[in-house]
């Protein structure tokens, strides 16, 4: 079975072989969503896109995860999504944990700077995507991006294997 994730970031592709216990493959797919979605809505559609296409390009089973962020009552969030897809047009989506970012981020972001970039300068770590990510630095180390991913991805190939047995 060939199991693909639709990105080659790996914070993503380690998130999926942790929970798998498996080989997977990186696919360079389109998220058909702007580089910084900005909203629970265009996050998971882009997670859909990633896993969607992963399929297109020859895989039993894709995995698209999306990092975004989400406004609420004045406070940009950060927010996640993930998507699992397979060859029957099965989609299951599943959602990441959520904080608050900090000012001096959120306001660079909210001027049209994508989070990846704004995290690179604020720490001084331009792979910073790759790792703790913003999760990773505003909780102090406590969760890391591929740990919060990895949650996600529980949640997809869980639901996908519930309802494959049911
Ligand atoms: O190569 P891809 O898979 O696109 O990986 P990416 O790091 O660009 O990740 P996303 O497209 O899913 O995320 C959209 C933007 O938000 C940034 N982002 C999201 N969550 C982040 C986090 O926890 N830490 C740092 N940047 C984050 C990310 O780097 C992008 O600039
Ligand atoms: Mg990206």
């Amino acid at each position: 079975m060939k199991i693909a994730v639709g990105s080659f970031n790996p914070a993503k592709i380690k998130a999926v072989e942790n929970v798998l216990n498996e080989t997977v493959q990186s696919m360079d797919v389109p998220s058909g969503v702007s580089p910084q979605p900005f909203s629970d809505e265009e996050t998971k559609l882009g997670a859909i896109n990633r896993a969607k296409a992963c399929i297109t390009n020859g895989a039993d089973l894709g995995f698209g995860l999306e990092g975004g962020v989400s406004e609420a009552e004045g406070t940009l969030y950060l927010c996640n999504w993930g998507a699992l897809a397979d060859r029957e047009g099965k989609v299951l989506v599943a959602s990441g944990a959520k904080i608050p970012l900090p000012k001096e981020i959120a306001e660079p972001v909210i001027k049209g700077h994508e989070l990846g970039d704004v995290m690179a300068s604020f720490t001084a770590d331009k792979h910073v995507r790759t790792k703790a990510g913003a999760i990773g630095i505003f909780t102090n180390g406590m969760l890391a991006r591929d740990e919060m991913f990895e949650h996600i991805v529980k949640m997809l190939y869980g639901q996908y294997n519930y309802y494959q047995n049911r």
